[in-house]
């Protein structure tokens, strides 16, 4: 599998870069950073510090290396994560997707790409956080409707977007279990109002320090509470699991794949 990896200077784009290195199945192309940088035209393994020169360049226009890739996997800003969209489609590549903070008109386009390229979106990677968004949908669909629903989720300081990705997407999850639509159920931060609105899932941001990522769903009751949580203790689970993800999109037909997929989880 003929791989390019956008941001490989990036906290994720480094680590995905360094797993894919060591992949059996992967030829790593290309590495695309921002024009301007310093390390453009220097080789992949020494911008990505894989531990060895990989003998391909990181390049700061998709264009160029596109057509020699069978997958690109992109982890950078959602202006970038817009524009590697236009170029996969363009060039019928198939593309992972694991940035996060896209609007739903963008998201909507990772869904219209999906008729003419193989597409995978994913907020979160890790294997752990897929099968916790399994266990929000079992209690959800039991006491969604009787319990107090909160989401806190934790990450570095110079994380861009907030609520997470991985937080939007569980709340999506419980509110499709309780038959509803977050968008009309989502309450972001907690304004004194008393009582707590029934059937509201809220909504909880903390950034500090180097947290690589953590999320929290509480099930209130009266008299007990159930709390299911992952905790990351660095990026690589999510990096693992976005190449396991370009492995499993490069023989697929066009159309709309989700990690639950690769992680047979459906
Ligand atoms: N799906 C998942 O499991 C995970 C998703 N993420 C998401 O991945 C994204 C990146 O996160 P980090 O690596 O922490 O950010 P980062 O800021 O460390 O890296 C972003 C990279 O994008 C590159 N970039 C920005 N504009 C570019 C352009 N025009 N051309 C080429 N490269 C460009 C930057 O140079 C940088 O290398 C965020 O949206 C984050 O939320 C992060 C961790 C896990
Ligand atoms: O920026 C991060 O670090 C992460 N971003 C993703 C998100 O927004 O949910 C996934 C994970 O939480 C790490």
């Amino acid at each position: 599998m003929k791989l390019i990896v956008t941001g490989p200077r990036g906290k994720m784009g480094r680590l995905i870069t360094q797993a894919a290195a060591k992949h059996s199945d992967i030829e790593l192309i290309a590495g695309v950073g921002p024009s301007g940088r310093d390390y453009i035209g220097k080789d992949l393994g020494d911008v990505a510090m894989t531990g060895r020169q990989l003998g391909v360049s990181v390049v700061d226009n998709l264009e160029s290396v596109i057509d020699s890739c069978d997958v690109i996997i992109d982890f950078s800003t959602k202006e970038m994560g817009m524009q590697v969209l236009e170029s996969a489609v363009r060039h019928k590549k198939a593309l992972v997707c694991g940035t996060t903070g896209f609007s739903p008109e963008e998201m909507a386009k990772f869904r219209e790409a999906a008729s003419s390229i193989p597409m995978l979106y994913a907020a979160n990677t890790s294997k752990l956080v897929n099968i916790m968004n399994k266990l929000l949908e079992i209690v959800t669909t039991a006491v969604g409707d009787e319990a107090d629903i909160e989401i806190l989720e934790m990450h570095d300081q110079w994380k861009k977007d907030a609520p997470s990705g991985t937080s939007k997407e569980m709340g999506e999850i419980m509110a499709h279990a309780m038959g509803k639509e977050l968008d009309d159920i989502a309450v972001y931060g907690r304004h004194g109002a008393s009582p707590r609105e029934k059937g509201t899932i809220g909504y909880h941001s903390l950034r500090a320090g180097n947290i690589p990522s953590s999320h929290t769903v509480y099930f209130g009751f009266m008299g007990e509470r159930l709390e299911i949580t992952h905790h990351s203790y660095n990026w690589e689970c999510f990096a693992r699991g976005a190449v396991d993800c370009g492995v499993f999109l490069a023989d697929k037909a066009p159309g709309w794949y989700t990690i639950q997929d690769v992680l047979h989880l459906s």
